[in-house]
């Protein structure tokens, strides 16, 4: 694995150094969250372009974003040699929250990374960069993203990784052993863990989509169950909107 990693690293690094160049862009911008999504792409996007070439934004939400994870992400900027703001969220929030009430915690919830994502595009704009997405192949397939949130980015380093391989990404990279150990977690209220909300564990998921990605469905079923594949199955189906441009009627055939 060792091995593998290593060359997986080369491949990402080779990508990110080749997509920015071919953008015309100076540089990358991206949230930096006390994660390991984030870390590795960090960390990633420092050994492709330099780190004075990587902006990270920390954008903590007051009385949600817990301390520990702000330090973390300063130690993840630190460590991985890149440039870092932090731009707290809440007062952005709160002129939202005031133009008008919202009963739906989930709307609420998806401002947050939607705010980031405008951040992230406003720094990108201003320093001729472009936003790299931290977005995984598990989070991608399921849909476990906000649409136009963390999902509004230009270009996926991890994006072919499940959340188990960037784990061991992570170790490989030597990610602060606190980033690699804490419960993923999209950080949307307070005690929000993504295996909780989802109602299944990463390792189970990904050994799940790995079956369906090579069209394995009768294998998966009789690992898993068929209550488990199907649940799967229906996030992917559910999800398939944010993996797609919004879809246009053809009316090219009544006019040309
Ligand atoms: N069939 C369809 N065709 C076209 N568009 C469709 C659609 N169905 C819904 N939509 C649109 O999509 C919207 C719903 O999608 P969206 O707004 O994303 O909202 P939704 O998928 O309901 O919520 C986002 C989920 O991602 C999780 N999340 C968010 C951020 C970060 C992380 C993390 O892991 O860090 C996880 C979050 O906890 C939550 O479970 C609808 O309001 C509608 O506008
Ligand atoms: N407080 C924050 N500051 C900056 N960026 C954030 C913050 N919270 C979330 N983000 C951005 O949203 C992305 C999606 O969050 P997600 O939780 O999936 O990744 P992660 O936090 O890096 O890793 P993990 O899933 O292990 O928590 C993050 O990678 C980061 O780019
Ligand atoms: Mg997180």
């Amino acid at each position: 694995m060792g091995m593998s990693m290593e060359k997986v690293e080369k491949r990402i690094v080779e990508f990110i150094r080749d997509y920015v160049r071919s953008a015309n862009a100076e540089g990358v911008v991206l949230g930096v969250s006390g994660g390991v999504d984030s870390a590795c792409v960090a960390f990633l996007c420092s050994k492709a372009l330099g780190g004075e070439n990587v902006l990270g934004l920390i954008m903590p939400e007051k009385g949600v974003t817990r301390e520990e994870d702000v330090e973390d992400a300063i130690e993840v900027c630190k460590k991985a040699g890149i440039k870092y703001k932090i731009v707290e969220i809440s007062d952005i929030l709160q002129k939202f929250k005031g133009i008008s009430s919202c009963d739906r915690d989930i709307a609420l919830a998806n401002l947050k990374p939607r705010i980031r994502m405008v951040l992230n595009y406003y720094y990108a704009n201003c320093l001729n960069r472009i936003v790299a997405g931290t977005g995984n192949k598990s989070e991608l397939m399921v849909g476990y993203f906000t649409k136009y949130g963390d999902g509004g980015c230009d270009f996926l380093p991890i994006g072919d990784l499940y959340k188990t391989e960037v784990f061991m990404l992570a170790e490989h990279l030597g990610v602060p052993e606190r980033v690699i150990k804490k419960k993923p977690s999209a950080g949307l209220w307070v005690g929000q863990t993504d295996e909780d909300e989802m109602g299944i564990s990463y390792k189970v998921l990904d050994a799940i989509l790995k079956r369906i990605e090579r069209g394995e469905i009768e294998k998966a079923i009789e690992e898993f169950g068929k209550d488990s594949v199907d649940k799967v199955r229906d996030m992917i189906a559910r999800s398939e909107h944010k993996r797609s441009l919004p879809m246009a009627v053809s009316l090219r055939d009544l006019l040309d």
